[in-house]
């Protein structure tokens, strides 16, 4: 029996999610063993520099893809969040799986609200995005960097000077906190999600035909679209997570997806957003990028990525 390693990097949200896509492989009663393989990353390593200035998505998929081309690994289990909008030659993300809570969790001391957050308290993230998106909301309050994995996150709004921060709902959710945690969803109407949020992508070596066989029985297809939409629309962009780029797609009744995107100046006072409908998620990611395109999205992100470099 063919033994699958699945790499993974270390913390704990990345080995929950590859022992959960284990589970549901194992679900299928597929004749293979499996074995776990830590990975430890760019991004992993260097968690003392602002997220954005290092190089932002990529910095976590890197060395995985080294380990699969050196066959030490079989699949890599990815937050599709993290997964630049181009798959390299030699590799395919093979399956989508059904996605998690896309939301944001605004988490706060003793509960208080966002709308309730006195003016001057300082919300906690490393997100452009979230950033833009909660300074559009209330401009009086005060964004601070804050870096590190889920459980480093929630110490620090405890122990520093944070009066709330804000998580994606899926990590929370994997790890098993209970909603309790959360003070408020925010809602994809108000923050509009990272693209691929809450998703897991599943990557593995394109000439491998046996893995990419059994990593398929975890694709799930309206997941598959949706994301597809927003990784068309970021992509056309030329994004990263390090710009304050935001897409959610859903997936409608009649069978159409629906896309919301949004570009925003990271001080949230321009948000350019607009919603596209349609059958096909390639053109509807295409089309709701060249409508921010019409609206000066590329203006907006010149000047985020000029701030950066210098
Ligand atoms: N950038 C880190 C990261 N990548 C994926 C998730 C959460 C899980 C997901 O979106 O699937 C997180 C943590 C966070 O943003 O709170």
């Amino acid at each position: 029996m063919r033994t699958i390693v699945i790499g993974s990097r270390r913390s704990n949200l990345a080995l929950t999610q590859t022992d959960w896509v284990i589970n549901q492989l194992k679900k299928k009663e597929v004749p293979y063993n499996f074995e776990v393989k830590k990975i430890v990353t760019k991004g992993d390593r260097i968690l003392d520099v602002t997220l954005s200035k290092v190089g932002g998505k990529g910095l976590f998929v890197k060395e995985i893809e080294q380990a699969l081309e050196d066959k030490e690994i079989d699949i890599a289990v990815h937050s599709m969040k993290d997964v630049p909008s181009v798959m390299p030659d030699g590799f395919s993300l093979a399956a989508i799986t059904e996605r998690e809570d896309a939301r944001d969790a605004f988490i706060s001391l003793d509960h208080v609200k966002l709308k309730d957050l006195p003016s001057g308290a300082i919300v906690g993230t490393s997100s452009l995005r979230r950033s833009a998106q909660l300074l559009a909301e209330r401009p009086d309050l005060e964004v601070k960097w804050i870096r590190g994995n889920v459980e480093t996150r929630l110490r620090k709004l405890k122990e520093e000077d944070f009066s709330a921060i804000i998580l994606a709902a899926a990590g929370l959710n994997r790890l098993g906190y209970s909603e309790e945690l959360v003070t408020e969803y925010l809602e994809p109407e108000m923050c509009v999600p990272a693209v691929g949020q809450g998703a897991l992508g599943l990557e593995c070596r394109s000439d491998d035909q046996e893995v990419i066989e059994l990593i398929q029985k975890l694709n799930d297809e309206a997941t598959a679209l949706t994301v597809t939409a927003e990784r068309t629309f970021l992509h056309k962009m030329e994004g990263g997570c390090q710009v304050p780029i935001a897409g959610y797609a859903t997936m409608q009744e009649d069978g159409q997806v629906s896309l919301t995107a949004l570009v925003g100046s990271p001080d949230g006072k321009t948000i350019l957003k607009d919603t596209v409908v349609g059958q096909d998620p390639v053109k509807v990611g295409e089309e709701v990028s060249e409508r921010l395109l019409e609206k000066g999205a590329k203006e907006i992100l010149d000047k985020v990525k000029r701030e950066l470099d210098s």
